[in-house]
């Protein structure tokens, strides 16, 4: 009944284990384990390699407990011997027909573990319980109806014995929402929909009518959780359609939020809008990551966000009030500045039937890939996108079976893109270093950091390097050969430390000898 390692969860694991999507509630990504450090990480090397049958991309993080790993290609689930990547089960489900847009995409990252039953969302947006010792399916709930666009490919969180998941299809024309439903009968809790019916707090930042069935807001990631305030962040997706506003003047809440909530009842307690009125896909669905730390002279409860419109964002976590805002992207011509509210100011530019070159690209300056906050440099680590595109907007009506962008987002022959990965002193508002990367910016790999002072990230020429964590300096990298998609993490079996990362169909482990 208790949820597997429920009190390491609630603070940075301190054991082996890495039980769900982040490594532990915080979002932070940091691992406590201190075999690996900048001393030895010269001589890191591989250990074993999973190949996935499925053959689309992995974007899974693996969850270890007990020696044992889950790994999610699609909607299949593997379990795995965390020492020797042996196969102890495999859960097989096939890809489902007539999906569109990301639902199609093969994307799943990973399970949610709760004793010894593991939890995972499928294309179609159905929550599964699986036996963890055995694979075979315990309960099977269909949780997204009435749209045929919605799908999922988050990892879904356990929280008091209850199992949050969210979805897909923001572009698409679906209305979004997070729901909790009993983690031992899969009966549903709650459900908090994330585009405000008519009448209901927040419709008033929509037109009147039917359009906040079709208002997008997906919650495409995994949130975070704060046991003492009893609240859990949820980022959500941009408004829908895309491009074209014209159709839903207003703010358009709850999208591109974070939204707190209660996850008793699923009672909205805040929400904090990073894009009013969202004309760029920027969708808020980026980890927020809980920060405890004097800030500005006071002892605080912080929410970070790198946020994909170009600017990183402090809150107070306990209130949602704005403490401050940071432009992270070198260039971006959509905003003039962010108010003391923590509003954008625009600038004139907007999607058009013409086409406007906007930055960020669609792709945003920074997305779900996860960062990592350390607690041993208080830096907050994350690769950011240098890119651009040409945003084009014109009305569409929404149907069923088909995307609903109302237009779309074009690269320029000329356009180059960039990604670095950047350190953050969330305390100073201030970048520590900022690290270019090699390659051309089609990466979407995550970083996490260490109790020892390391940072481990996918680059973008298709290595999994470990840099120090304080100056950014490298200090080994492995060529996975593939594109990495995926997020970095760290676990340990009788003492001995290892980090995983998914590359292309392929998921890699590395040890000290
Ligand atoms: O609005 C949505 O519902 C939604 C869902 C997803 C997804 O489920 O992966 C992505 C996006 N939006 C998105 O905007 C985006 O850039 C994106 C990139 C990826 C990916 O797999 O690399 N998924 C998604």
């Amino acid at each position: 009944q208790t949820p597997a390692r429920a009190t390491a969860s609630a603070k940075s694991a301190p054991s082996g284990d890495w039980p769900t999507y982040n490594g532990d509630y915080t979002g932070r990504r940091y691992s406590s384990l201190t075999q690996v450090t900048p001393e030895n990480a010269h001589a890191l090397r591989a250990q074993w390699v999973f190949h996935s049958r499925n053959a689309g991309v992995l974007q899974v993080t693996p969850v270890v407990v007990a020696g044992v790993m889950f790994v999610t290609g699609s909607n299949d689930a593997y379990a795995l011997d965390a020492v020797t990547g042996k196969t102890l089960w495999h859960h097989a489900r096939p890809v489902s027909d007539g999906l569109i847009d990301d639902a199609s995409g093969h994307i799943n990252r990973g399970v949610a573990v709760m004793g010894s039953q593991i939890y995972m969302e499928t294309d179609n947006a159905h929550l599964l319980c699986l036996d963890a010792r055995s694979g075979n399916l315990l309960w099977d709930v269909a949780y997204a109806k009435d749209n045929r666009n919605y799908g999922a490919t988050s990892a879904p969180l356990v929280v008091k014995g209850k199992v949050l998941v969210g979805t897909s299809g923001g572009d698409d024309g679906v209305r979004g929402f997070v729901a909790a439903f009993d983690a031992q009968t899969g009966k549903e809790a709650w459900r908090f929909w994330t585009i405000p019916a008519p009448g209901e707090p927040g419709s008033e930042t929509w037109p009147k009518g039917d359009i906040y069935l079709h208002g997008g807001g997906t919650t495409w990631m995994p949130g975070t959780y704060d046991p003492e305030l009893n609240t859990i962040f949820w980022g959500t997706g941009n408004s829908s359609p895309d491009f074209d506003g014209s159709v839903r003047e207003g703010d358009n809440l709850y999208t591109d939020c974070i939204i707190a909530l209660d996850p008793d009842t699923g009672k909205l307690k805040w929400h904090f809008q990073f894009t009013p009125h969202d004309l760029n896909d920027f969708d808020a669905t980026e980890t927020p990551v809980l920060v405890d730390a004097i800030y500005q002279g006071r002892s605080r409860k912080l929410v970070i966000q790198a946020n994909r419109n170009g600017f990183i964002y402090t809150l107070d976590r306990t209130t949602g009030e704005f403490l401050s805002a940071k432009q992270f992207s070198l260039f971006q011509n959509w905003a003039k500045e962010i108010d003391a509210k923590g509003r954008p100011v625009r600038t004139a530019l907007v999607p058009n039937i013409e086409g406007a070159r906007m930055c960020p690209s669609y792709a945003g300056a920074t997305n779900w890939f996860s960062p990592s906050y350390s607690e041993r440099t208080h830096l907050f680590y994350f690769i950011s996108l240098e890119d651009c595109t040409v945003f084009s907007a014109k009305p569409e009506p929404f149907e069923e079976g088909k995307e609903y962008y109302s237009t779309g987002a074009k690269h320029l022959p000329t356009e180059n893109m960039k990604k670095y990965l950047l350190a953050y002193d969330f305390r100073k508002n201030e970048f520590a270093w900022r690290s270019p990367q090699v390659g051309d910016g089609h990466s979407s790999a995550g970083v996490m950091s260490t109790a020892t002072g390391l940072v481990a990230f996918g680059d973008d020429a298709q290595e999994f390097e470990i840099a120090n964590a304080t100056t950014g300096a490298p200090l080994w990298h492995f060529n996975v050969g593939q594109q990495i998609h995926a997020s970095p993490m760290s676990y340990a079996v009788d003492g001995k430390q290892y980090f995983a990362v998914a590359a292309g169909s392929d998921l890699f482990t590395f040890a000290l000898p």
